[in-house]
């Protein structure tokens, strides 16, 4: 039986640099296909986005991992964007794209993916430039901590978070989802937005070596997470097909969630 200091110990072994491999390149990433998952999951937030409902001055990416694309539309919506992630090695990862050293993950095709979505004609480099300067901070998090990023922000609240393939998979079970998922609302103001991408029947990921269990979840169990304290939004779900199943891990699909804090209970 998994608990949160066994799941945190068995992340120290979390190889970034195979956990992009295994995710971010073709087939999860091949933008030749538009039903490509990665391609699917770029529109599910290029669309929240373009609602004009989303924006302000902060936005925090709980959990960022060692990617970017997750806040390629949101980004552009706030005046300072905050990465986060549990490890060393993710936000070491992260700040070799940001400083555009060598050796970094190319996130060109997906910024230029979400270019081609947002249909605003421009270079992907041009979009690419402005996420690299509107990130002002990458810093630890821990989704079942009360206070998840400390005192780093407190007493600020944010006016929206993204997260991705984040909660399931460093969860011992549903309650303590839901339990980090209340967690992180703490850190949004009320009227705030949660854009989530989440695995759906996932019970296991791979990252080089280490193997990592994950909180299997239904859209039903995903969209009841929601139920004390938010407002859905947009709900969507993506099936993998055949072609996108990989061996690193057993998902059987994605879910995408845009949720609004309730003004007040
Ligand atoms: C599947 S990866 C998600 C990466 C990225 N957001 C994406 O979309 O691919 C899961 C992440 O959970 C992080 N993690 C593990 N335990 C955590 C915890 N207690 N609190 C917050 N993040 C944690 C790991 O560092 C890892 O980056
Ligand atoms: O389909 N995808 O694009 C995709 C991307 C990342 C990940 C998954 C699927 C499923 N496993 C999670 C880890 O819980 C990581």
């Amino acid at each position: 039986m998994s608990t949160i200091e066994a799941i945190a110990e068995n992340y120290q072994t979390f190889n970034p640099a195979a956990y992009l491999q295994n995710n971010y390149i073709p087939p999860l990433a091949d933008f030749s296909d538009p039903d490509s998952v990665v391609a699917w999951k770029l529109k599910c937030l290029a669309d929240a986005c373009a609602s004009g409902e989303i924006g302000g001055q902060i936005l925090v990416d709980i959990d960022s991992g060692p990617t970017v694309y997750q806040v390629l539309s949101a980004f552009e919506l706030f005046k300072e964007v905050i990465l986060t992630d549990f490890l060393a090695v993710n936000r070491e990862e992260l700040k070799k794209w940001l400083h555009d050293e060598p050796g970094a993950f190319d996130w060109g095709p997906s910024i230029n993916q979400v270019c081609s979505i947002e249909g605003k004609g421009e270079p992907w480099q041009a979009k690419q430039k402005r996420l690299r300067e509107r990130v002002s901070r990458v810093i630890p998090v821990n989704v079942h901590q009360s206070c998840p990023l400390g005192t780093e922000l407190a007493p600020v609240t944010v006016d929206a978070l993204v997260s991705s393939f984040c909660l399931e998979a460093c969860s011992p079970n549903y309650p303590a989802f839901v339990k980090a998922l209340g967690n992180i609302t703490g850190l949004l103001k009320p009227g705030g937005h949660v854009l989530m991408i989440g695995a759906l029947e996932e019970s296991y990921y791979m990252a080089g070596e280490a193997r990592l269990s994950a909180v299997s979840l239904t859209e039903e169990m995903t969209r009841k997470a929601y139920d004390v304290g938010y407002i859905i939004r947009d709900f969507r779900s993506y099936t993998l097909p055949e072609s996108m199943t990989v061996d690193t891990d057993d998902a059987k699909g994605v879910s995408f969630v845009w949720a609004q804090k309730k003004e007040s209970d």
